[in-house]
This record gives structure tokens, C-alpha cells and sequence, in this order.
């Protein structure tokens, strides 16, 4: 056995030289690995089980090696703004570190949540839009600051595998929850519903009016008993408030609308979703979650088709 601690350790040091220059060659001609040859980085700023589980499985089944990176916890803390004397607390400049990446794999997967304290920030998607700008390589969104298109490309596979109907409505219910939650999995999942061919409702209490660019040609009710009234398919989301005077905080934790069983009584049957991590008792009831009508199981394994779907696209896997 030997250790790499020291030159010491490396017995013929200019034979190694003439090696690595071989190996690298071999890297630029599609890598030593006997798969694809292609890696893709999971850099994450926020936890995940679904996204980097997922993302993980999918690489696996097309031949692709993924390199989890726990950026906040694990790197060195980067500095987004341009021209910036960089004598603070942040160590590294995104444009050396999107080059860098972008120089080791053929993709990369970026999770960073809304600050929810400056919406110009948030909205303008400052991190991702930096990482597109820097990166050489395709940038996959594993859940932005406003929108998570992974997430809602599996709930729409999922709703088409269930559909009853060739026009189900659709309804996107906004629930209590302790924490103040970003909106993008809500805004994502109307940008994608206006998309399809849905009777698409979304219903909260005031004050949690979504961006109406994102809410499109979705019916607004604030009534959730009358917005379940004959759904096919109800999905829960918890969001902070996105009006600019109250932008990411808790206006209101109303238990009132938690998802009970009394309330789905009132769709047609509907089917019961959630992108998860759900709280339970306070999202929805352990009545529903247990229930026939959760679908939040094939829900979640969709996060796999998706995942692979949009790797086999964006590296262009035949
Ligand atoms: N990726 C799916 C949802 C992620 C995030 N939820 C959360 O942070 C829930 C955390 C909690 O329940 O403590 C959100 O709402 O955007
Ligand atoms: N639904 C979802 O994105 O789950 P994770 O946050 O666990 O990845």
C-alpha cells in the first residue's frame, strides 16, 4: 500500500509525469470510464432526499457517474456579484468556480431555494442565472430560487397516468405549515399545468396570491371548499407570502386548510399529491396520506422518469 502525502511517496516522479500526460489525453477523449464517459455534478445549497436520490438513480440507469457536491456545508462560500472586492467572508468568485466545474463534468444540477428576505434576487433567480452565465455545460434546475421544473415534469407524467377524464380539473390547494416555504414548487407546477390540458384552479387564503405571470389562465378561488368541488386532482403546497410588502413570511397558518378527509369527500374521487417532504396533520391528515386516493408513492418515483428524461436530453443520450 502506499500513501500520496508527500513527493516522498512517489517513487519515479517524472515517469508519472509522462503517464498523467497519457491519462489526460484519455479524460479529453471521453474519460477512462468503460460507460458513457459522462458525469454529471449535484451541487446542493439545501438538503434533498427526492431530487439527489433521483437524479443519483437516473444517472445510474443511463451509464452516467453523478458527483454529489454539498456545496453549502462542504465548499467554499461563493460570491455572486460581479466587481466585487472579495475581502469579506466569501472565498470563491461563481466565475472561477462554474469554470472549473464546467472543465470536470459534462453537466451540472443546481438546488438553491429562495432567500424569501429579497424578492428582486429571488425573482431574477440571481444563483442559477449565474451559474447558466459562467457554466460551459448544461445546467439542470434541481429546485431554484421560483421554480423546481423537475418536480413538476414528474407531477404531470403522474397526472396523465391517472387521468380519468381527458380534461381533469386540476387543483392546487395551498395548505398551513409551520415554516415560511418558497413558492417555487407551486409556481412551477402552474407554469407547467397552464401548459396542459387541465380545468386548473389554484386556491389560498388572501394574501397568498402567487405571481400572476406564473398563475397565467388559473382560476383563483379563495374558497377551498368550492375549488374542490368535482377535482379529479388535488395537490397541496404550502407557500410564503409573494406580495412585495409580506414577501416570504407566514401571513397565515390557518389549520382551516389542512387537507382532510371531509374535504376531499366534496371532489369526484379525486387523487391526493404532494411533492414531498409533507408534514403530516398539518399539509393533510394521516387520513388522506393513507388513503387509496394518495398517489404521493408513484408521485415520487416519477422524480426517477423525469430525472432521466431531462439527463438523457440536455446530454444528448441516444
Ligand atoms: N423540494 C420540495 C420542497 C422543498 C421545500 N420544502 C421544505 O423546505 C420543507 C421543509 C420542512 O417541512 O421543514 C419547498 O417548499 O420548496
Ligand atoms: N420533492 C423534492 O424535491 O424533494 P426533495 O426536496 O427531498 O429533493
Amino acid at each position: 500500500m502506499m500513501n500520496f502525502c508527500s513527493i516522498d511517496d512517489v517513487a519515479d516522479p517524472i515517469g508519472w509525469i509522462g503517464k498523467a500526460i497519457e491519462l489526460q489525453k484519455k479524460i479529453e477523449n471521453g474519460g477512462p470510464l468503460d460507460k458513457s464517459g459522462k458525469s454529471i455534478c449535484l451541487l446542493f445549497f439545501n438538503p434533498s432526499l427526492r431530487t439527489r436520490l433521483s437524479m443519483q438513480k437516473a444517472a445510474f440507469n443511463l451509464g452516467i457517474e453523478s458527483f454529489v457536491f454539498n456545496l453549502s456545508s462542504e465548499g467554499w462560500q461563493l460570491e455572486f456579484e460581479d466587481g466585487v472586492v472579495m475581502n469579506g467572508s466569501k472565498s470563491e468568485h461563481i466565475v472561477e468556480a462554474a469554470g472549473v466545474i464546467s472543465s470536470y463534468f459534462d453537466a451540472v444540477g443546481i438546488r438553491s431555494f429562495a432567500s424569501l428576505s429579497d424578492k428582486a434576487n429571488d425573482y431574477a433567480e440571481q444563483v442559477l442565472s449565474q451559474f447558466v452565465k459562467h457554466c460551459s455545460i448544461p445546467v439542470v434546475n434541481m429546485e431554484s430560487a421560483t421554480l423546481h421544473p423537475l418536480q413538476s415534469f414528474a407531477d404531470m407524467i403522474t397526472i396523465e397516468e391517472y387521468k380519468k377524464v381527458s380534461k381533469p380539473k386540476v387543483v392546487l390547494t395551498w395548505a398551513p405549515h409551520p415554516k415560511a416555504l418558497p413558492q417555487a414548487v407551486a409556481n412551477s407546477f402552474l407554469q407547467w399545468g397552464n401548459q396542459m390540458d387541465y380545468d386548473l384552479v389554484v386556491t389560498h387564503p388572501q394574501g397568498y396570491d402567487l405571481d400572476p405571470s406564473m398563475v397565467g389562465e388559473a382560476k383563483v378561488e379563495y374558497d377551498q371548499k368550492k375549488a374542490f368541488e368535482g377535482a379529479d386532482f388535488i395537490y397541496a403546497k404550502n407557500w410564503s407570502a409573494f406580495q412585495d410588502a409580506n414577501y416570504g413570511q407566514v401571513v397565515s397558518q390557518d389549520m382551516n386548510w389542512t387537507v382532510n378527509q371531509e374535504k376531499m369527500n366534496l371532489t369526484n374521487d379525486a387523487k391526493f399529491m404532494h411533492c414531498l417532504p409533507i408534514r403530516r396533520n398539518v399539509i393533510a391528515t394521516d387520513e388522506v396520506l393513507d388513503s387509496d386516493s394518495s398517489i404521493i408513492m408513484p408521485q415520487a418515483k416519477h422524480r426517477i422518469t423525469s430525472a432521466q428524461m431531462v439527463l438523457k436530453e440536455v446530454l444528448e443520450i441516444k
